[in-house]
């Protein structure tokens, strides 16, 4: 099974990029979906990051409120790597799982979506790796428009994260999102093309089909050789 890995900075196109994926049918890790189930309220996440953070970071229905939870993590290093080191666990796990589920289906190719793609170390397992690219000034207008936030909030945001050129450098591929959704969408064309070159010999071999080929293969030499002897 081929795993593509798609990051990028925040607001840099990578939802976006992923559901032009999907509309291909090549199925979606998002790990920001896991990260919010790891944290509902009554979950293992949930409990630890209460005991850490107090209960000010939650709203009157016991749900974290995450506004003011991101305020706090996204001005402050130490409480960010506090709150990561919490989850880490419990979206590793949930990311695990969503693979296994969809390498038991069948998939061939699978896009994990993941924004700390590099800094939780998810690079040394995704072939290729896609990095949604913008200006500085267009991630800040796009995230300040999306989130209805302050230029400081968004700031603080950005500067949270690896840098973008970073990241940029680091790529297999890069989508470049500055201009319009359909700049996006003909760059993707490219993209899908690259990502749907058929699998290497590793990738078959880890693939549902091809570990069953070689289970099966197994099975039939141990029979062969128990017979001879
Ligand atoms: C702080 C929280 C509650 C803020 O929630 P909010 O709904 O405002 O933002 P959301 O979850 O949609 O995240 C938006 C973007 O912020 C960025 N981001 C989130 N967490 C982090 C982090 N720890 N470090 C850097 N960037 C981050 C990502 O680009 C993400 O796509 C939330 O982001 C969170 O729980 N973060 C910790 C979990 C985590 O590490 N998530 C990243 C998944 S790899
Ligand atoms: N080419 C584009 N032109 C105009 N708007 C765009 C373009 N690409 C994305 N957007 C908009 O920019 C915002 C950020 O995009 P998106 O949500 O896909 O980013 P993201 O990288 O997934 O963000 P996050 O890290 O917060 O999950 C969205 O409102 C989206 O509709």
């Amino acid at each position: 099974m081929r795993m593509v890995g798609l990051t990028g900075g925040i607001a840099s196109g990578k939802s976006t990029v992923a559901s032009m994926f999907n509309h291909n049918n090549i199925p979606i890790v998002d790990a920001d979906v896991i990260a919010r189930v790891a944290l509902k309220k009554g979950s293992a996440g949930y409990k630890k990051v209460v005991a850490a953070f107090g209960p000010d970071i939650l709203q009157h229905d016991g749900h974290v409120d995450r506004l003011k939870l991101g305020r706090i993590v996204f001005s402050d290093a130490s409480k960010r790597q506090l709150l990561s080191r919490l989850l880490a666990p419990y979206i590793s796990s949930g990311i695990y799982s969503e693979i296994l589920k969809l390498w038991l289906k069948g998939h061939k190719v699978i896009v994990l979506d993941i924004p700390l793609l590099f800094e939780a170390k998810w690079d040394k397992w995704t072939k290729p790796i896609v990095v949604v690219w913008v200006d500085p000034e267009t991630q800040l207008r796009r995230l300040m428009k999306r989130d209805n936030s302050t230029e400081e909030d968004a700031g603080n945001r950005i500067s949270a994260q690896m840098s973008l050129d970073l990241k940029k450098s680091r790529a297999d591929i890069v989508i470049d999102n500055t201009g319009s959704l359909q700049d996006l969408q003909e760059r993707f064309s490219d993209v899908l093309s690259q990502v749907k070159k058929p699998l290497t010999w590793t990738e078959f071999w880890l693939s549902r089909d091809g570990s069953l080929s070689a289970l099966l293969g197994v099975i039939i030499g141990v029979i062969a050789v128990r017979k001879r002897f």
